[in-house]
C-alpha cells in the first residue's frame, strides 16, 4: 500500500514538474516571439526617417511621383485635404513649381489628360528655371507662318504687306543689336523679335523666381537645361543662346486657307443649333399655343424650360413673365404664342438680375499702341484650342494681325494643334518646350506681339479642374504675369455647352480666379440644351460672346440673342 503511494506521489511530482517546464516553455516562447518583432519596427522608421525630407511635409505616392512637388514657394497650392501625406519617402522629390496639383492624386482627370494616356504612366513635370539677366535678350520660341507673299493663294484678307513677319530665320537669329529701351514698336516695323521684344519688356535680376511677381520679373519660356548657355553672349545685349530649350520648329509650307466671312455666320450656322433645339421651341409653343392655359400647363412650361437647362430661377421667371403676358393681353393663336414667347425668351437672353448684357464684342484690337491681349480658360477638353484657332481666323479674315500663344504646354498636342491652326490663316506662334511654365510662354508671347506689332494675342491655357487649387493659381499667375507688361482686355471662358448645370460651378470658380469677361459656348451644335445661355450669363453676370457650332474651322459664330432665339423656336 505504502508502495503504491510512494508511486502516486512520484506520478505526481512528475506531471507537475512537466506543467512547470510546458509553462516556462510557453512563457519563454511567447517572449523571444516579441522582442524578435522589435527590431522590425524600428529598422522601418529609420528607412522612413533616412530619405530626403520632402518639401512642404508632402510626401507623393510611388506612382504619382512627379506630383505636388511643391510647398515652400510663394504661390504654393492652399492646403488641400486630399493630399496623401504618407506616400514612400523614396520617391524623388519634382521640381518646385508653383503649380503644385500637375500630376492628379486622386484618379480624377486633370490638366492636359487625355484619355489616350494611360493614368498612371510618367508625365512630364513643370520646372521652375532661374530668368536671364536684365540685359540679355532672349528668343522667344517663335514659330511664324510661311511669309504671306510666298502663299500661292492670297486669303480673303486686309492685312496690309507691311505687316507681313519677317521670315523665320530672320526673326530668331537675329543679329545682336545694342539693348537700347526703345517705345513699343509701331504696327508693321516688321523689326526682329529676339532684341526688339526684351528692349520692351520689365528686366529682372537673374535667378528670380517666377512666382514672387515683385514687379520687375520678366519671366522666359523655362527651359529643361541650365540656362547658363555655353555660348554666352559676349556682348551683353546680344539675343544669343535663349535660355529656353523650346526648338525652333521650322514652318510648315502650307498654303493660307480661305475664311468664311464673319458677318451672317449665326444665321449661316443656325440651322446646326435648330436640329438639336427645336425640341424646346415646338414643346414651348405647343403648349402655349394650346388655348386655355390650366396650373398644369404652366407647370409644364416651367419644366420644359428647366429641362432646356435655364436653370430654375430663370425657368420661374420666365413662366412668371409668360404668365403675365397671357392675363394681359391673352394668347388668341400660335403665332401670338410665338411672338410672345419669343419676346420674353430675348429679354431673358440679353438681361440678367444684374442688369442688362450690352456690349458682346470681343476685345481683341489693338490700343494705345499695343496689342489686345486675349487669355483663353477653362476645364480640360471643352474646346479652348479650337476656339483659339478659330478666333484667329476670324481676327485674319477681318484683316487683323495675330500672335497665338500656345500657353498649354502640358499637352504637347495642344501646341502643334495651334502651330497647325496659325499656319493655314499666317499667325504666328509662341510656344514653350513641354512642361515649360506657362507663364513664361504668355509674357513671351505677349513681347512677340508687341514686338511685331500685332493686333492681338490670344493665349491659349491648359485644360484645368476647377477644383484643383494649384492649378487655379497657376492660371492666376498666368495672367498676373502677362499684366507685367500689358493690360489682359479679354479673358475668355469656354464652356462645353453639353456639361448643362456643371459648367455653371466651374464658371464661378474660374470667374473667382480670373475676371472673367466674356463667355464661349462651344459644342452647341450637340445639346438640345440652348438654354444654358441664360443661365451661365445670370451666374457670373458676363455676357456669351461666341458660340462653338461644329468642329469646322469657321464654325465659332457671334452670339447674338435674336438670332439665336429664332433658332431655338424654329420657324
Ligand atoms: N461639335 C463640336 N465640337 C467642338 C466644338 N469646339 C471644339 N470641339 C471639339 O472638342 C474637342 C476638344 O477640343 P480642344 O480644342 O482640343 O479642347 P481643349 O479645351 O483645348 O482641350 P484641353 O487642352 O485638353 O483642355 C475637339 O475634338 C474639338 O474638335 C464645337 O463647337 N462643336
Amino acid at each position: 500500500m505504502q508502495g503504491v503511494s510512494a508511486w502516486v506521489w512520484i506520478l505526481i511530482v512528475v506531471v507537475v514538474v512537466v506543467v512547470a517546464l510546458l509553462v516556462i516553455g510557453a512563457v519563454l516562447g511567447r517572449r523571444r516571439r516579441i522582442s524578435l518583432a522589435r527590431p522590425a519596427a524600428p529598422a522601418q522608421t529609420t528607412a522612413a526617417q533616412d530619405q530626403p525630407p520632402v518639401r512642404g511635409g508632402y510626401r507623393s505616392k510611388g506612382s504619382i511621383s512627379f506630383s505636388q512637388g511643391s510647398g515652400g514657394t510663394a504661390l504654393a497650392p492652399r492646403p488641400r485635404s486630399d493630399r496623401p501625406t504618407d506616400a514612400p519617402a523614396s520617391v524623388p522629390l519634382a521640381p518646385a513649381h508653383p503649380a503644385g496639383d500637375r500630376t492628379e492624386v486622386d484618379g480624377q482627370p486633370g490638366v492636359g489628360d487625355d484619355a489616350a494616356v494611360p493614368r498612371d504612366s510618367v508625365r512630364p513635370t513643370v520646372v521652375e528655371v532661374p530668368l536671364p539677366d536684365a540685359d540679355v535678350a532672349t528668343a522667344p520660341p517663335v514659330q511664324r507662318p510661311p511669309a504671306r507673299p510666298a502663299a500661292p493663294t492670297q486669303p480673303p484678307t486686309t492685312r496690309p504687306e507691311g505687316t507681313a513677319p519677317a521670315s523665320p530665320q530672320d526673326r530668331v537669329s537675329a543679329p545682336p543689336r545694342p539693348a537700347t529701351p526703345t517705345a513699343p514698336h509701331a504696327p508693321g516695323t516688321g523689326t526682329a523679335a529676339g532684341g526688339t521684344a526684351a528692349s520692351t519688356v520689365p528686366t529682372v535680376p537673374s535667378g528670380t523666381a517666377l512666382p514672387d511677381l515683385d514687379g520687375t520679373a520678366a519671366p522666359v519660356a523655362p527651359p529643361d537645361t541650365a540656362p547658363a548657355a555655353p555660348t554666352a553672349p559676349a556682348e551683353p545685349a546680344a539675343p544669343a543662346a535663349p535660355p529656353v530649350a523650346a526648338e525652333r520648329v521650322e514652318p510648315e509650307e502650307v498654303e493660307l486657307e480661305e475664311i468664311d466671312p464673319t458677318t451672317g455666320r449665326l444665321s449661316r450656322l443656325r440651322g446646326r443649333l435648330s436640329r438639336s433645339q427645336n425640341a424646346f421651341g415646338r414643346s414651348l409653343l405647343g403648349l402655349l399655343g394650346a388655348g386655355t392655359l390650366d396650373e398644369d400647363s404652366w407647370t409644364e412650361v416651367e419644366d420644359t424650360l428647366l429641362m432646356a437647362d435655364l436653370g430654375a430661377a430663370a425657368a420661374v421667371e420666365i413662366t412668371e413673365r409668360l404668365r403675365q403676358e397671357v392675363a394681359a393681353r391673352g394668347v388668341v393663336d400660335a403665332a401670338g404664342a410665338r411672338a410672345m414667347l419669343r419676346r420674353v425668351m430675348i429679354d431673358a437672353v440679353e438681361t440678367t438680375p444684374a442688369g442688362p448684357l450690352e456690349d458682346r464684342s470681343v476685345r481683341a484690337l489693338a490700343h494705345d499702341g499695343r496689342p489686345a491681349v486675349l487669355l483663353v480658360v477653362g476645364v480640360n477638353g471643352t474646346g479652348k484650342t479650337t476656339t483659339t484657332g478659330k478666333l484667329a481666323r476670324v481676327l485674319v479674315a477681318d484683316g487683323h494681325t495675330v500672335v497665338l500663344g500656345a500657353a498649354d504646354t502640358f499637352r504637347a498636342a495642344a501646341a502643334d494643334q495651334l502651330a497647325t491652326w496659325a499656319s493655314r490663316v499666317g499667325a504666328t506662334v509662341v510656344r514653350g518646350a513641354a512642361g515649360a511654365d506657362p507663364a513664361a510662354v504668355a509674357f513671351d508671347a505677349v513681347k512677340q506681339g508687341i514686338a511685331e506689332g500685332a493686333d492681338a494675342v490670344v493665349v491659349d491655357t491648359a485644360g484645368r479642374l476647377h477644383t484643383k487649387t494649384g492649378l487655379m493659381d497657376e492660371l492666376g499667375k498666368v495672367k498676373r504675369v502677362i499684366e507685367k507688361q500689358a493690360e489682359v482686355d479679354e479673358v475668355l471662358l469656354v464652356l462645353d455647352a453639353t456639361t448643362g448645370q456643371n459648367g455653371l460651378v466651374q464658371a464661378k470658380v474660374f470667374a473667382e480666379v480670373v475676371d472673367i469677361t466674356g463667355i464661349v459656348l462651344t459644342k452647341l451644335d450637340g445639346t438640345a440644351k440652348g438654354g444654358i445661355v441664360v443661365a451661365v450669363q445670370r451666374a457670373l453676370g458676363v455676357p456669351v460672346k461666341l458660340v462653338g457650332l461644329g468642329e469646322g474651322p469657321d464654325d465659332l459664330a457671334p452670339f447674338e440673342a435674336d438670332a439665336f432665339v429664332d433658332a431655338l423656336l424654329g420657324d
